[in-house]
């Protein structure tokens, strides 16, 4: 049987606000005199306009339509709901505020009728058929807020309009959004510096900050590497302020980091040249600010990675890692393979991945595949990217990033680490994890190549001064965007693309697994495409070693990661 493929899906985002009277169980609602859905009561709220944040878009639209006044300090976030419509491609992701405080009186405009209702008196057959499942609870606070919701329609008007195909709403996770200044257990914040100037669009951030906040990341906090970058902003400013914090590279960050950073100065050097100076420096600002932010952790990853789990929340994960005492966790990282040349989102579309080595079966199948990648590989890589996985970090005591990967901690602290990494000779911090870890889309579409190195461009041989960068994909990939031809799409196809059947064969042989719950979180759409089950044919995955073969480059380091496995006290 084969897999359906995936196509992103558009989502327009949207408000709606309810002005409120809590004590005395009133609410506001609107009849909609025209447009989409027409004839319904409904809250407030409507479309962002460009260049229009989330909560300005909420207060034009509560004027436009009932004439109230209010600003942002008395609307209240409280979740979000997705809608789909059958007979509609785009979804829409409509954000509900509470409204506590405003000026003026209600009255009629030409969009709505407001009129203020008891909560027992609500005429939810005259609403839009999701309400009767989640408004009246949400009223009362019987449900715990921030909720997320999903709800299909057979249609978005007329008859079918009233039937909700499928229906789920329920709090998002508890304990997940903290108010600022308190902190909970598990609160965690999700870092990461941005640019998509080049970029062919900002879809997958979109993704990335969506994915995250629904898998229970308490805040995310984008730096926006380039003022100019008017897509990202675009995308940052299409969620609640509370929850997706961001800062734009100029002077006023600057002074601030040069003030909060104990490692500016050894940095100042290469922010101008080198965006993993500014990254690390981003890194750490973070840090210092996520206690304030209420967050216990700090995970920062680029904007091509997912920490992925399979699992409805982040949240116990954290909370497992504090009772044990764990102030770092270090993830696995898998690569991504993409099976078609283009897509406007890798996030909601790729769900083939090459396994990290440490991850893949002992077995003499497995090694014909790693040996089928190292051998497509020019420098014979089996990852095109790097292996050393991701941490994430407890906040408030000290810790500062000693690189993109890894923190390092003041004495006597306890970090631990899911790569049974024989160069570390970690045995004792070693610790089996396989969920959560991390998902990388390194160039997962050949625009998102050439976009990936127009940003990079002419990138030094020594990272931040004195180290080398090895002979690799990445070194190639800069040489043949420099060439200007042809030569980046060769790559492609050589090296990074995966055809049908060898995708199989790879998923077969246990380098290779297609992981989906990303692409659902996303909500994306079947393809009409397919893509390969692990029925492989067999001439492919065992024509790779030959009898008798010595073991070469990260096949060593892949054998002796189950050795490290056996001599952790964690599996004794
Ligand atoms: N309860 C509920 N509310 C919905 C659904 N779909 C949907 O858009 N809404 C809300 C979100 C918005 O507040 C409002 C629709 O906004 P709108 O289409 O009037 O947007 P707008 O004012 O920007 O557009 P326009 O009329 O000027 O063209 O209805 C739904 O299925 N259920």
């Amino acid at each position: 049987m084969a897999v359906r493929g995936f196509e992103a899906r558009e989502k327009s985002v949207l408000t709606l606000i309810y002005p409120r009277r809590p004590q005395q169980r009133l609410v506001l609602l609107g009849l909609k005199k025209r447009g989409f859905g027409q004839g319904k009561l409904n809250g407030f709220g409507g479309k962002l306009e460009p260049g229009e944040c989330l909560e300005d878009s909420a207060i034009r639209e509560l004027q436009e339509e009932c004439g109230l006044t209010a600003d942002r300090d008395g609307l209240n976030w409280r979740g979000s709901l997705t809608y789909l419509y059958d007979t509609k491609p785009k979804a829409m992701e409509v954000n509900v505020f509470d409204l506590n405080m405003w000026k003026g009186e209600p009255e009629e405009t030409e969009e709505m009728k407001p009129a203020w209702y008891g909560h027992e008196d609500i005429p939810l057959d005259k609403m839009w058929a999701d309400d009767a499942y989640w408004l009246l609870q949400y009223l009362d606070e019987q449900m715990a807020t921030p909720f997320v919701g999903r709800f299909r329609f057979k249609g978005h008007e007329g008859p079918d309009s009233w039937e909700v195909l499928e229906h789920s709403v329920a709090p998002l996770v508890p304990a997940s959004v903290p108010r600022f200044g308190q902190s909970e257990p598990g609160a965690a914040l999700l870092v990461s510096t941005v640019s998509f100037v080049d970029a062919p669009n900002a879809r997958p951030l979109e993704s990335f900050i969506r994915y995250h906040l629904r898998k229970g990341f308490a805040r995310v906090m984008i730096f926006v590497d380039d003022p100019s970058d008017t897509a990202t902003l675009d995308v940052v400013r299409r969620f609640p302020t509370s929850r997706v914090l961001y800062r734009v590279r100029g002077e006023d960050l600057l002074q601030a980091q040069r003030q909060h950073c104990a490692s500016f100065k050894k940095l100042a050097g290469f922010i101008d040249k080198e965006v993993s100076a500014r990254q690390l420096i981003d890194f750490e600002f973070a840090s210092t600010l996520a206690p304030s932010l209420a967050c216990r952790w700090i995970l920062c990853l680029d904007s091509d990675e997912l920490f992925y789990t399979s699992e409805d929340s982040i949240v116990p994960h954290f909370q497992m890692l504090e009772s044990q005492d764990i102030h770092q966790m270090s993830y696995l990282n898998h690569e991504g393979v993409p099976e078609q040349p283009e897509t406007q989102d890798y996030f909601a579309t790729v769900s083939l991945f090459k396994q990290h080595q440490f991850a893949v079966p002992l077995t003499a199948k497995a090694r014909s595949g790693l040996r089928f990648w190292m051998d497509r590989s020019k420098h014979g890589q089996y990852f095109l990217f790097y292996d050393n996985g991701k941490s994430a970090c407890r906040t408030g005591f000290g810790a500062t990033p000693s690189s993109q990967h890894l923190w390092q901690l003041p004495a006597g602290h306890k970090s631990c680490t899911a790569l049974a990494d024989p160069r570390r000779m970690d045995v004792e911090g070693f610790r089996e994890c396989r969920d959560p870890c991390i998902l990388h889309f390194p160039v997962c579409g050949v625009a998102w190549l050439y976009a990936k190195y127009k940003t990079l461009g002419a990138f030094p041989d020594k990272w931040l001064g004195n180290m080398p960068l090895d002979e690799s994909f990445h070194k190639d990939a800069r040489e043949a965007h420099l060439s200007h031809g042809d030569a980046l799409s060769a790559l492609f196809t050589e090296q990074v693309m995966l055809d049908s059947e060898q995708a199989a064969a790879q998923i077969a042989c246990g380098t290779c697994v297609r992981l989906t719950e990303h692409v659902t979180v996303l909500d994306s759409v079947p393809a009409a495409t397919t893509m390969p089950d692990s029925t492989a044919n067999p001439a492919l995955i065992n024509s790779a070693v030959a009898q008798g073969d010595t073991l070469v480059g990260v096949e060593r380091g892949w054998i002796l990661s189950k050795a490290m496995g056996y001599l952790s006290p964690e599996l004794q």
